[in-house]
């Protein structure tokens, strides 16, 4: 699989995000859309995108009871995107009822493991006897003994889940960075190390959207991601 380049369009400006996209249209990347715009502008701002000729990635991190997921994917299937996040700490149930909702669809499932915002102090809050990498590694491999197809990562966990994990999926990693800045991500990596690691869908958000010139920052990492 060629490493794409997720664009998380964490943007305010419902028009600037769209003018946006009008620029990069033909370019090969994936949009993700998230809290900010979905709840602002709900399935419209979805179909306007996908219309464009874009894939969706729905980033809604389902995190429920088993059945109210199994409804939340029914409707993504129906909303047409190609990507959605669930929550892999959901647990088994919820992951089954997920897949069993998206049967017969071309809807890929992702699941996260311990978002890029987390470090070590995370495991001490949930009280887990792993890891940061451990819990990474065990959720990432339940979700895809479950039947979902990618998993959600820092760049720092993909190399070892691509290599214990004996199956084809889907290695997601957002938490990319250029350059020192982190904003609130702990887990970063320059584009070219995640790629070098295994990585085959990069999130990259607010090194774009914080950009001057963002077609330019676009054009930018997915010549690094090419060239890594
Ligand atoms: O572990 C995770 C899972 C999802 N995200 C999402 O990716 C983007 C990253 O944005 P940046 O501005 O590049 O930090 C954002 O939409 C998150 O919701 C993540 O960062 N980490």
């Amino acid at each position: 699989m060629t490493v794409k380049l997720a664009v998380a369009l964490d943007i305010e400006n419902t028009e600037e995000a769209l003018s946006l996209l009008k620029d990069l249209k033909g370019e090969e990347i994936i949009i993700k859309i998230g809290y900010l715009l979905f709840i602002k502008e709900g399935t419209d701002i979805v179909k306007k995108i996908k219309d464009m000729g874009f894939d969706i990635f729905l980033d809604l991190k389902l995190h429920d009871i088993p059945n109210t997921v199994y409804n939340g994917v029914r409707s993504a299937v129906e909303l047409g995107v190609d990507y959605l996040t669930v929550h892999t700490l959901g647990g088994i149930e919820m992951m089954e009822k997920a897949v069993e909702a998206k049967k017969g669809s071309n809807l890929k499932l992702l699941g996260v493991t311990i978002l890029t915002s987390h470090s070590e102090d995370y495991i001490q809050y949930i009280g887990s006897r792993y890891s940061l990498n451990q819990l990474a590694l065990k959720l990432a491999t339940t979700a895809v003994n479950t039947g979902i197809d990618g998993i959600v990562c820092s760049p720092f966990e993909v190399k070892e889940i691509k290599e214990k994990i004996d199956k084809d999926f889907i290695a997601v990693t957002p938490g990319i960075r250029l350059e020192q800045e982190t904003d609130d991500q702990k887990r970063v990596a320059t584009p070219e190390f995640a790629v070098k690691e295994g990585s085959d869908i990069l999130v990259v958000g607010r090194p774009i959207i914080k950009a001057k010139d963002k077609k330019k920052a676009v054009r930018e990492i997915l010549e690094k991601i090419k060239n890594a």
